[in-house]
């Protein structure tokens, strides 16, 4: 058993519980009506989705004192380009309250970073406001991948299509996905590889397909690494929720292209 499959078996009961309880509230949260991919692409510096993270099974707890309204508005000041909320609880401490904290007072793309499995929690998310999705090709068949891509489209929500291997990359291409994220992590061994997006993003046009690099990535030199392959945005988690100055860490990272 590997720490994806844990986390992955604890969303089936998840999932079971919501389906019992959860009714869908149509917009009952403040909507943001704007596109992470539009963003990104016309960028001309390198474009952060800066993550809400108390803790993580890698790492055990990163920040519990942080308070996501306050923490999403300094993101945005910042300057990043979308904010990533972890909503998982057992094993990240999120909720989908810090999703709807942060929604109601930023004005860039929100991310419900979870592990979907489920149509119920693409609901819940754009309920709450998130204007983009995680999917993850090593958690379900890429049938079921395809089900729930076509189900978030449907509802008008942007997809981050998570990759980590050759084979994974092949089901985001045949699947269509215009977002990809290469995460450097490996996550059934918690190893990290910036190498991972170096290998990944000769796969892909970088002109069409906007690039994503995932993890671990804590200097400008990290950046550059990812820059120079074709990557326009990164996701840093654990360098946002450690930083003492975060004006800072966004103005080191934030390369231009
Ligand atoms: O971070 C983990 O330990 C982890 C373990 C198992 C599944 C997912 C995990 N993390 C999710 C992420 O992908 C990261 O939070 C995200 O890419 C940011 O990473 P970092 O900048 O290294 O905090």
């Amino acid at each position: 058993m590997t720490i994806l499959d844990d986390i992955l078996k604890e969303k089936e009961l998840e999932v079971e519980k919501l389906k019992e309880t959860y009714t869908r509230q149509d917009r009952a949260v403040r909507q943001v009506d704007v596109s992470l991919y539009d963003t990104f692409m016309h960028a001309k510096r390198m474009s952060i989705i800066a993550e809400m993270k108390r803790a993580s099974p890698s790492k055990g707890l990163i920040n519990d004192k942080v308070e996501p309204a306050v923490q999403g508005k300094e993101y945005e000041a910042c300057g990043a380009g979308t904010i990533s909320v972890l909503t998982d609880q057992p094993f990240f401490k999120g909720t989908m309250e810090d999703l709807a904290a942060v929604r109601e007072v930023v004005n860039i793309p929100v991310l419900n970073k979870d592990f979907i499995i489920d149509e119920i929690q693409l609901d819940r998310a754009k309920d709450y406001g998130a204007n983009v999705i995680l999917l993850i090709a090593a958690a379900l068949p890429k049938e079921r991948l395809k089900q729930l891509f076509d189900y978030a489209k449907k509802l008008e929500l942007e997809i981050l299509f998570e990759v980590h291997n050759e084979e994974e990359m092949e089901v985001a291409i045949e699947i269509g996905a215009s977002i990809i994220g290469v995460n450097n992590r490996n996550l059934k061994t918690f190893e990290v590889d910036l190498a991972t997006t170096e290998r990944l993003a000769k796969m892909v046009d970088t002109k069409k397909i906007l690039l994503i690099s995932e993890s671990g990535i804590k200097t400008r030199a990290d950046v550059e690494r990812v820059r120079d392959v074709g990557a326009r945005g990164i996701l840093v988690g654990e360098t946002m929720m450690r930083s003492a100055n975060l004006k800072e860490t966004f103005d080191d990272l934030r390369i231009n292209l």
